[in-house]
C-alpha cells in the first residue's frame, strides 16, 4: 500500500516535471515562430522541399527556440517572480531549480546545433545559434534591462526564422528571405507594446524600462501607430519585387488594415481592454499573413 502511494507521488512529480519544462520553453510562441520558418523554406524554391528535410530544419529550429526561451525563463527569474503576469513560472516560483533548467536549456540548445549543422546546413547553425545567443543573451540580459528601444531592436532574433528556413533550403541568404524578416521585425513593436501598455505597472515594479513606463501611454500609443503604418507599407514590398501575387497582396493589405484600425482606436479611445485585444489580434494577424504567403505561392 505504501509503496503504491510512493510510486503514485512519484509519477505526479515527474508528470509535474515534464508539464514544467515544456512550459519554459514558450511552446505557443516557438510553434509561431517555427511556422515562420517553414514558410522561408517553403519559398525558397518554386517546388516543394524534401519533407524529411523540412522536418529536420523545423525541429532544429524549434529545439534551439525553444533553448532560448528556457534561458530567458532563468535569466528573468528574479523579475518573473514579481510581475502579476509571470509569477508562476516554473524557476520563478522555485518548481524547477537553477540545475535543472539550465541543464535542459544547454540539451536542447546542442541537439539543436548539432542537428542543424549535419543534417541541415552549417550555415543554418550557426545562424539560428546566433539567434539564441540575441534572444538569450543581448536581449534578456542586456537590452530589456537598458533602454526602452530593448524589443526593437532584440526583436530581430524573433524575426530570423523565416531566414532561417530559407537558409536550411538554400544554404544561402536571399534578399527576399530578408524582407519575411524585415516584416516580422516591424511587426514586434505593435505586437509587444501594446501587451507592454496593458503590464505597464508590473514592468514599472520591477524597473524594467519598457516603453510605456519611460515614455508614457500616448508616446507608446503613438509610436505603435507608426509602426504599423510601417508594417504596412513593408508587406507591400513582396508584391512590388514579384516573390508574391495578388492573393498576398489583397488579404495582406486587409490585415493591415484592421491592424492599423486597432492602432487608431487605442491611440483614440480610452477604452481599458483595447490594448489586450490589440495584442491578441498581433497573433492572429501574423499567423494569417505567413498563412497567406504559403497558399499565394502555390497559385
Ligand atoms: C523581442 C520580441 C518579442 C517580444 C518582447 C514579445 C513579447 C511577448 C510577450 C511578453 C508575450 C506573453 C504574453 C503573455 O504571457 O500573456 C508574447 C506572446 C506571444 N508572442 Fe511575442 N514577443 C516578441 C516576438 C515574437 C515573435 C517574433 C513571435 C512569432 C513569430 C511572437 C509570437 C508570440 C505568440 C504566438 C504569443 C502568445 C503566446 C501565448 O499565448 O502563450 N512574439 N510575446
Ligand atoms: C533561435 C531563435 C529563433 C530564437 C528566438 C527565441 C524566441 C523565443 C523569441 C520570441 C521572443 C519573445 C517571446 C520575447 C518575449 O520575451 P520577454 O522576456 O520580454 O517576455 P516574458 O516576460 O514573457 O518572458
Amino acid at each position: 500500500m505504501i509503496e503504491q502511494r510512493t510510486q503514485s507521488n512519484q509519477l505526479t512529480s515527474l508528470v509535474g516535471l515534464v508539464k514544467d519544462l515544456y512550459e519554459i520553453t514558450k511552446p505557443k510562441v516557438v510553434f509561431m515562430l517555427v511556422i515562420t520558418a517553414i514558410v522561408g523554406m517553403v519559398l525558397a524554391q518554386p517546388t516543394l522541399p524534401s519533407l524529411s528535410l523540412l522536418f529536420v530544419a523545423s525541429l532544429g529550429i524549434g529545439l534551439l527556440s525553444a533553448a532560448a526561451a528556457a534561458m530567458n525563463h532563468i535569466v528573468d527569474q528574479k523579475i518573473d517572480a514579481k510581475m502579476a503576469r509571470t509569477y508562476n513560472r516554473p524557476i520563478a516560483k522555485g518548481r524547477l531549480t537553477n540545475q535543472q533548467a539550465i541543464g535542459f536549456s544547454l540539451f536542447l540548445a546542442f541537439s539543436g546545433f548539432v542537428l542543424l549543422y549535419f543534417e541541415v546546413n552549417p550555415l543554418t547553425a550557426w545562424l539560428t545559434l546566433a539567434s539564441l545567443f540575441g534572444y538569450a543573451v543581448v536581449y534578456t540580459l542586456i537590452l530589456k534591462r537598458l533602454t526602452p528601444q530593448n524589443i526593437v531592436i532584440g526583436g530581430l532574433a524573433g524575426a530570423m526564422p523565416p531566414l532561417l528556413g530559407w537558409c536550411a533550403i538554400t544554404g544561402e541568404i536571399h534578399p527576399h528571405a530578408l524582407l519575411l524578416v524585415m516584416i516580422i521585425f516591424t511587426w514586434t513593436p505593435p505586437h509587444f507594446w501594446a501587451l507592454a501598455i496593458h503590464r505597464k505597472e508590473d514592468y514599472a515594479r520591477v524597473n524594467i524600462p519598457m516603453l510605456p513606463v519611460t515614455h508614457g501611454n500616448e508616446f507608446t500609443k503613438n509610436t505603435i501607430m507608426l509602426y504599423t503604418i510601417l508594417l504596412t507599407l513593408v508587406c507591400i514590398l513582396p508584391y512590388l519585387v514579384g516573390m508574391t501575387g495578388i492573393l498576398y497582396l489583397v488579404v495582406s493589405l486587409g490585415l493591415n488594415v484592421v491592424f492599423l484600425r486597432y492602432a487608431w482606436l487605442l491611440k483614440t479611445t480610452e477604452n481599458k481592454q483595447l490594448a489586450m485585444e490589440t495584442f491578441k489580434f498581433s497573433i492572429w494577424h501574423l499567423l494569417a499573413l505567413f498563412v497567406v504567403l504559403l497558399v499565394d505561392h502555390f497559385i
